[in-house]
């Protein structure tokens, strides 16, 4: 089990943390933080605040990623999914939503807009070489096996 701490930013004692919700779920919830209804126009992206900044071991990140409901019923979905929120940010955590759908769709204060999914970040050490292994594939990709 990894400790990973949540705090609520000033103002947002009414919004929920991140939460499961259900028992195995890979995902905690992230609710809008916004402060008046927020409406996305079809094809428009917009930073929806979370009201909540967080700190975990260095060995994880976290990722955000769209709820396939929203996907799927309305078109929404996180713009760069998955977000990466890094070990050492301390700031807000924000989600960038992206309306693909043909209807405007509106956000309210409290509403679950994404998920976060945590994980562990394996550390490697680089270095810079003239020449790679060998490999069958070689530099073949993008298809070239095949449709
Ligand atoms: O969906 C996201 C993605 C990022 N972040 C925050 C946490 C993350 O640690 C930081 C930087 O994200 P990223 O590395 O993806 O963005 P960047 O464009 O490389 O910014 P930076 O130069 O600050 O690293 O922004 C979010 O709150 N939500
Ligand atoms: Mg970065």
């Amino acid at each position: 089990m990894y400790p990973v701490q949540f705090k609520r930013l000033p103002g947002n004692e009414d919004v929920t943390l991140p939460q499961k919700m259900s028992e195995w779920a890979s995902g905690f919830d992230l609710h809008a933080a916004v402060t008046e209804e927020v409406i996305l126009a079809p094809g428009e992206r917009k930073l929806i605040p979370t009201g909540f900044a967080m700190a975990m071991p260095q060995e994880l990140e976290a990722q955000i990623r769209p709820r396939s409901g929203l996907a799927y019923k309305h078109g929404i979905t996180c713009l760069n999914t998955p977000g990466t929120i890094d070990a050492d940010y301390r700031g807000e955590v924000k989600v960038l939503l992206i309306n693909l759908g043909q209807e405007p769709f509106s956000i309210t204060r409290g509403e679950r807009i994404a998920q976060m999914v945590f994980q562990v970040v394996p550390q490697v050490t680089v270095e810079e070489v003239s020449e790679l292994s060998d490999t069958v594939r070689g530099a073949g990709g993008f298809g070239h096996t095949g449709k």
